[in-house]
């Protein structure tokens, strides 16, 4: 027996009714090799039409080698599918979860096939990027379009057979926070007093930072707003005050096209010649130790540390914590009850946020998170008010 919605605020609601219109949640990720052979069919489906200098994809795909040739990301992703489906079952939550990804086995239509072919008719998709710009937003967003196609065409159906609606980037939900801040404590634990933290994440072109400023702030302002919270916060748990910054890795474009910096692995360096002996490293912007941590930060960036003397710990991303699979499945309800108020003008609670950023919009506005400042692409993407712009 299960108790009708356990762990919910309201408890007079019928646990299925919390997630209504939907009728399967689809986890969406990037996908990763899982052998050898798949590394360079992998690398091609992800850098199709982007402009990566053929070096920096030799240079990539002896990464994954180096990891025997799979990537770390399809497990993690299985293990948070699972960590979803017990925490919607601990809240007595029946809703099926498909995942899906964009760059490899199992697809994003396949995904949505099998949801299809279950009889969802409304899926709502949760990315495994927090944060908003055209990697972590719109490109998803393109492929559900573009998904959504080829199943019509698999149907032989004229209209999309499903609609897919996104939850919001969640960068700024008090469950991704909060795990957050329990992993940089647990790793200051492991440093000496008065380390520096240096929060960590992926490297865009400052083409797509600048575009990404429609959604309400850059992706930079995003992760500076999430570190400072973050940094705010353990300061109170270790009782004194934690300097931080904020350093990029895995850039991938030519040398003429500027990216985001500093480099993590540079950075170290200017750290260490200003007298820094002591780091943890939070990689904040990825939610699992997929390649770019194990390799950009667990082998090169502690590399570049030991080199220099460094003592530097890496802080666990948030993986399957309990406060961020939590979290994520308020912000399934929150987007479940946003959709239900759109449809039939059912109240509306707040959304629930930390830090000085509001929450982002669920139903992206026109032209939101381009790869270029006001340039169109010209593909459709699902999720917004107008899939055409
Ligand atoms: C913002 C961001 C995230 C964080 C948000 C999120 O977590 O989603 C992210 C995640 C990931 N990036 C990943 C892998 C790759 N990203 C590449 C290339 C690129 N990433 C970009 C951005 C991002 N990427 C960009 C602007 C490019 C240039 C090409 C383009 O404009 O699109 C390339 C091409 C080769 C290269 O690195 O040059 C690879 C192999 C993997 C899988 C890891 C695994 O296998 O475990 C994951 C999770
Ligand atoms: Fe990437």
């Amino acid at each position: 027996m299960r108790a009708p919605g356990v762990g919910c605020d309201d408890r007079s609601v019928p646990p299925h009714t919390l997630t209504a219109p939907y009728d399967a949640l689809m986890l969406a990720s990037f996908g990763g090799p899982d052998g050898p052979d798949d590394v360079l069919p992998f690398l091609r489906n992800v850098t199709a039409g982007k402009g990566i200098p053929d070096e920096r994809l030799a240079e990539v795909a002896e990464h994954y080698h180096h990891f025997g040739g799979a990537s770390p990301i399809n497990g993690q992703n299985l293990a948070l599918q699972r960590a979803l489906v017990a925490e919607l079952e601990r809240r007595g939550i029946d809703l099926p979860v498909v995942w899906g990804n964009r760059n490899w086995s199992p697809y994003t239509r396949d995904a949505l096939a099998a949801a299809h072919a279950d009889g969802a008719r409304r899926v709502l998709a949760l990315v495994t990027s927090a944060y908003s710009s055209y990697s972590g937003c719109r490109q998803y967003r393109e492929d559900f379009w573009s998904s959504l196609d080829a199943l019509a065409m698999d149907l032989g159906e004229a209209e999309h057979p499903l609609v897919v609606d996104k939850v919001r980037s969640y960068f700024n939900h008090p469950g991704f926070v909060a795990a957050n801040v329990d992993a940089v404590v647990e790793a200051y634990a492991q440093v000496p007093d008065g380390a520096r933290v240096v929060f960590v994440t992926h490297s865009i072109p400052d083409t797509m930072e600048a575009a990404s400023e429609v959604s309400g702030a850059t992706y930079s302002a995003q992760h500076l707003s999430v570190a400072a919270e973050v940094a705010a916060r353990v300061a109170e748990r270790v009782g004194h005050a934690v300097e931080w910054d904020l350093a990029y890795c895995s850039r991938s474009g030519p040398p003429s096209q500027p990216w985001l910096e500093p480099d993590v692995n540079d950075h170290l360096e200017e750290l260490s010649a200003a007298g820094t002996s002591a780091v943890v490293i939070s990689p904040i912007g990825f939610i699992s130790d997929h390649m770019e941590v194990a390799f950009d930060l667990d082998t090169e960036a502690l590399e570049t540390a030991a080199r220099l003397g460094l003592t530097a710990v890496r802080a666990d991303t948030v993986g399957v914590r309990t406060q961020f699979v939590s979290g994520l499945v308020d912000l399934v309800l929150e987007r479940a009850a946003l959709a239900r108020a759109i449809d039939s003008g059912e109240a509306l609670a707040p959304a629930a946020t930390v830090g000085d950023l509001p929450a982002f919009r669920s139903v992206c506005a026109p032209g939101c998170c381009r790869r270029q400042d006001g340039v169109a692409s010209g593909v459709p993407a699902a999720c917004s008010t107008d899939s055409r712009s």
